[in-house]
């Protein structure tokens, strides 16, 4: 059973944390409910948080897993990966298992997007895996539409020696080169991306499996991370800024893009239409293998 859920500064953020007696720990941003501290009984950290993050309770924090919504990337009239990512989200109710986080339509929302929902985001912990799933619900009387993403940032020890499987026979199209092809088999590596980064966005329909499996070297005994997604996670998002996008964000440390790998659970291509009173879900769930 956890220890209650408490209210703390993790490092400059008002957020909520709790821990479990194996040792296990994760930590949720009020801002966006963004998760930003996951740890397994090893001790081992599965999240990046870049340490030059804005702290100003507005700015987009750079690093654990940003909700973004109603709109991902500039796909859109909204500001860059919606604004959920910016606001305070409501703790509603928090347990031996995890916590539920919302954001409701209010001035702050309509004055970017007219719409009212209500969007929740639940992150639950077991010994060993995490799961984080958004609901969101269409509580206006008229449709409307949306794009997402639970846009994890990945602790990795280097991210020229990390490989993600999983990949192969997806429908791929690379944001940097605007190039589509079909993803070859074998795993996915790094090393030659860390100049001009890797910005990749595979199309999940047709997978004959959602499991993903990132693995490094210095991971103990040969375990490595699984990511598996919901059916409804249409797209993933494999992105890593490299050195020279790095350089120009203020918010990451030059070399931050050396300890992180974001694998995202996102539904793009096809904006989600809701009618009104009707809900859906995307999640993602993390184990440690
Ligand atoms: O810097 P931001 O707004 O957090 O976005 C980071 C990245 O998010 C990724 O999901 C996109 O694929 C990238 O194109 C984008 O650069």
């Amino acid at each position: 059973m956890a220890h209650a859920w408490t209210r703390i500064s993790y490092e400059g953020f008002p957020a909520w944390c709790a821990q479990w007696p194996d040792g296990s720990s994760a930590v949720v941003a009020e801002q966006g409910a963004q998760l930003l501290s996951w740890k397994t009984a090893d001790g081992r950290e599965h999240l990046y948080l870049s340490p030059a993050s804005l702290r100003d309770g507005q700015s987009a924090i750079r690093g654990g897993v940003p909700v973004c919504f109603p709109q991902f990337n500039v796909r859109g009239p909204l500001p860059k990966h919606g604004f959920a990512r910016n606001l305070p989200w409501q703790m509603l109710e928090a347990d031996e298992g995890g916590i539920v986080m919302q954001l409701t339509g209010s001035e702050a929302t309509r004055a970017f997007w007219p719409h009212a929902f209500d969007a929740r985001l639940r992150i639950d912990v077991q010994a060993g895996s995490l799961s984080i799933r958004l609901d969101v619900q269409n509580t206006d009387q008229v449709p409307w539409s949306m794009t997402c993403a639970l846009h994890s940032y990945l602790q990795v020890d280097d991210v020229a020696q990390t490989q993600l499987s999983g990949l192969q026979g997806l429908a791929c199209w690379d944001a940097l080169a605007d190039t589509r092809f079909v993803q070859p088999p074998g795993d996915v590596g790094f090393a030659a991306t860390t100049e001009q980064g890797f910005d990749r966005v595979f199309s999940t329909s047709g997978a004959t499996g959602a499991l993903l499996q990132l693995q490094q070297p210095n991971l103990q005994d040969g375990r490595r991370l699984q990511i598996a997604h919901s059916s409804t996670a249409s797209e993933i998002v494999v992105w890593n800024p490299g050195l020279q996008l790095s350089h120009s964000l203020a918010d990451m440390p030059d070399d931050g893009w050396r300890q992180m790998l974001c694998v995202e659970a996102a539904s793009i291509d096809a904006p989600v239409q809701l009618a009104p009173g009707q809900q859906w879900s995307i999640s993602q769930t993390l184990t440690l293998a």
